[in-house]
């Protein structure tokens, strides 16, 4: 059934799917997810390789499987390469197809999805597509400064780590992450870190988080 509909998704990207006919849910039902949400630079990859590390969570970054389309011979490939140099959100079908297909592989029931979502949009479409929300939601809130900082000596070769692209993908992130993180603090679903000092710092602060998270599913 979900193979089906990931097929159908590939071959019509106009979504406004709202219908409860359209909804899929992820493969198992009892899956943790969570989604981890900062700016470019606040430590979202940092911290998730350290979540992995200490609690076997499977990393699914949104902007990594982006890149990886690019580098394959993906009909969105050049769509998403403009978009990103940009500084814009890719169209959420298309990130949503690609979590999709790593929600649905191995065994893993516990996931991160790091980058996602980074606009209402975003977060809808998962919404209506998986007919499933996240159980927690992680928010590395980090100065401009300093993500401006890390984001400029990261040195991994992207091209939206310049100057100009990082201006953009600042604004972007206000006007459209933002409205996300606030409905998840409504909602109480939201972990506010804060996301200045050493990495093993501030993974104490993540660290309660999710052994609660474990502690729960050890009692029910
Ligand atoms: N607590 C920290 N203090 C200083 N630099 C950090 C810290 N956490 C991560 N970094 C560095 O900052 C850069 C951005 O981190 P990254 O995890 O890629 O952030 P994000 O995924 O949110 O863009 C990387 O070069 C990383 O090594
Ligand atoms: N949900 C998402 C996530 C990332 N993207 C695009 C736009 C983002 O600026 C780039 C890079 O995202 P990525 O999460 O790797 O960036 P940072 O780790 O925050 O620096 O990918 C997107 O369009 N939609
Ligand atoms: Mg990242």
């Amino acid at each position: 059934m979900l193979r089906r509909t990931i097929a159908s998704l590939k071959s019509s990207i106009s979504l406004h799917i709202t219908e409860e006919k359209d909804r899929i849910c992820p493969k198992h039902i009892d899956s943790v997810i969570t989604f981890v949400l900062g700016g470019p630079g606040s430590g979202k990859g940092t911290q998730c390789a350290k979540i992995v590390e200490t609690f076997g969570f499977k990393h699914l970054s949104a902007g990594d499987l982006l890149r990886k389309e690019i580098v394959s011979d993906s009909e969105y490939g050049s769509m998403i390469l403009d978009t990103i140099r940009e500084g814009k959100i890719v169209p959420s079908e298309v990130t949503v197809k690609l979590i999709l297909r790593e929600l649905e592989s191995g065994d893993n029931h516990k996931f991160l999805i790091d980058g996602f979502p980074r606009s209402e949009e975003n977060r809808i479409a998962f919404e209506h597509i998986t007919g499933s929300e996240p159980n927690f939601v992680l928010f590395f809130d980090c100065p401009e400064e300093e993500m401006v900082k890390r984001v400029l000596s990261r040195n991994q070769g992207r091209i939206d780590d310049n100057i100009d692209t990082i201006k953009k993908r600042l604004k972007v992130f206000e006007s459209l992450n933002l409205p996300v993180i606030d409905y998840y603090a409504k909602k109480g679903k939201l972990h506010r870190i804060n996301a200045v000092g050493t990495e093993d710092e501030i993974f104490e602060q993540v660290r309660p988080v999710f052994a609660a998270c474990e502690k729960k599913a050890t009692i029910t």
